[in-house]
């Protein structure tokens, strides 16, 4: 325990108490911001069906080439276990279908079983974290023409049925396992590099298939939907067929949770305005965390405005219950476990910020008209001693101040990562 950041500490709880904000029900109510840590950061989405599996289409990219991949279920387990490690709060596991336990096995994709998984769940229990998945409609040559749940290749499209239905069954007994629901996203790289004529064609087939595979209802105790929308993706520039109408349309109308990723939208669109008005129409949604650089890049998330105002949406309308915290982005130019780190503690902190708010009294100077005074204390608020509290977060939760995980990390590098070299 160290004393500077006690001392710190109750500083910053007096000046938050002047505010009318109790820091220590704040630093409880952290509890309930669960972030699921998507696995594909460990190896830049590559995946264990073959060993030399590489992302590959699907219009996203994972570029870099830093040492220390992630090229097994046991290196991909000890960089998360090391990334929890260093993590304040709760957390849940996000995995991908292209990370089974196959055991050497060529199992494709419209084969996997519960059995390929079940190391996972158990690897879940031990971590006593929950955990959700995806279907992978990408990286496989029956999606290399860019087109999968919306293929006019029947056998394709059938393919790619058979693929999700699988992972909904999948989903629904990893939840009755853990006892906690697990969110199954579909999201399809489907689209066109040039200008299509028959776009209708595409989004009718698109609908068909996701009725097909979604046919069966699990408890929503056990499993629950969501759909990924996007704007575009690279080599399918010009129409993509889940867009955002798409698949706000298909949520609303089979009560699926709608996933909101940062990167999926025009670059002045901002997600966090989008959260009140999909909640007003659908019961929940998913969140992608991510930060688009120019496009969908998928850079490390950092604490900036727009992640801010999607935690704060989320805690001034006391969504937590309803909004799924899942993480997207993938760099392999940097050491990788550092980018969960800095990824994850990024976004804890945004929605620690938002807990830290005097949101009365900022609604009650709206509602009075008061637009400067509302200006005025939104801007004291951020040199407010929010990092004070952080760091005191970090302590109780015992887990590295501040920077100190910079240390832990380069050291893990040293002894495990630098091991396995480049692949
Ligand atoms: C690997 C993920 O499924 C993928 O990132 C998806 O969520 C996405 O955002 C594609 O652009
Ligand atoms: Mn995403």
């Amino acid at each position: 325990m160290s004393e500077t950041v006690q001392q710190a500490y109750e500083i910053a709880k007096k000046q938050y108490a002047a505010l009318g904000v109790n820091t220590d029900e704040v630093i409880q109510k952290m509890d309930e911001v669960v972030i699921s840590l998507h696995c594909w950061q460990t190896d830049d989405v590559g995946g264990f069906e073959t060993p030399d599996a590489s992302l590959s289409g699907g219009g996203i990219q994972a570029t870099g080439n830093y040492p220390g991949k992630a090229t097994s279920l046991a290196e991909m387990r000890a960089d998360l276990e090391k990334s929890l490690s260093l993590l304040p709060g709760k957390h849940r596991l996000n995995l991908h279908a292209i990370y089974g336990d196959f055991g050497g096995e060529l199992v494709d994709r419209d084969q996997i079983e519960l059995k390929h998984f079940q190391s996972w769940i158990d690897w879940c229990k031990k971590m006593g974290i929950g955990m959700d998945f995806n279907a992978t409609c990408f990286s496989h040559p029956r999606a290399a023409d860019g087109f999968t749940l919306s293929s006019k290749n029947e056998d394709n499209r059938k393919f790619w049925v058979e693929h999700v239905k699988r992972c909904r069954a999948i989903s629904a007994e990893i939840g009755k396992q853990l006892g906690t629901p697990c969110v199954h996203n579909t999201w399809i790289p489907d689209g066109s590099k040039d200008v299509p004529i028959d776009r209708n064609g595409h989004r009718a087939l698109l609908k068909k298939s996701l009725d097909e595979a979604m046919a069966v209802d699990y408890p929503k105790e056990h499993m629950k939907d969501a759909v990924e929308s996007k704007l575009f993706g690279i080599g399918a520039e010009s129409m993509t067929v889940g867009s955002h109408d798409f698949y706000l349309g298909y949520a609303i109308q089979n009560n699926k949770l709608i996933c909101l990723d940062m990167g999926h939208f025009h670059p002045t669109e901002q997600v966090g305005d989008k959260i009140s008005s999909c909640l007003q129409f659908v019961d929940e949604v998913l969140l992608h965390v991510s930060r688009p650089v120019r496009w969908d890049s998928d850079h490390v998330v950092t604490l900036n405005e727009e992640v801010q105002m999607i935690a704060s949406e989320v805690i001034r309308n006391n969504f937590l219950k309803r909004v799924n915290i899942g993480l997207d982005f993938f760099d392999a130019s940097i050491n990788r476990i550092g980018a969960y780190v800095i990824g994850t503690r990024a976004a804890k902190k945004a929605f620690l910020f938002a807990l830290l708010e005097p949101t009365s009294m900022l609604k009650e100077m709206e509602e009075a008209g008061q637009n400067f005074e509302r200006l005025a204390m939104l801007e004291e608020l951020k040199t407010k001693p929010f990092g004070a509290v952080w760091d005191y977060y970090c302590q109780q939760s015992q887990v590295p101040v501040g920077e100190q995980y910079i240390t832990e990390i380069q050291q893990y590098e040293k002894d495990v990562l630098s091991k396995r070299g480049f692949n």
